[in-house]
């Protein structure tokens, strides 16, 4: 299942400089991992926001729920997702 998944990012003004580069650390971690293994298959930077639009192709909306509160980054961030059907016009498949 494919999902269009729109991440806005607010981290705390007054976070410790050093917290916030361990936090990044391990979010990018995470999220190459997730990347890695497919799941993650498209990660795009909102040109001028600190936001993304992600692909998420996983098996179901539990795993998905499970994979995006698992993020560093939840605790900061909104998160719109947007369950992806075929276009019955789409060439590709
Ligand atoms: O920077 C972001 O958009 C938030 C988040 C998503 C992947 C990642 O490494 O950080």
């Amino acid at each position: 299942m494919l999902f269009h998944v729109r991440m806005d990012v607010q981290l705390p003004a007054d976070l410790d400089p050093g917290e916030r580069d361990a936090l990044l650390a391990r979010e990018k971690a995470y999220s190459q991992e997730l990347q890695l293994d497919g799941r993650w298959p498209h990660l795009w930077r909102i040109a001028g926001e600190y936001a993304n639009i992600s692909i998420f192709d996983v098996a179901s909306n539990d795993e998905l729920h499970e994979l995006l509160s698992g993020l560093p980054l939840f605790p900061h961030m909104r998160i719109h997702v947007t369950p992806l059907a075929h276009h019955p016009s789409d060439i590709h498949d």
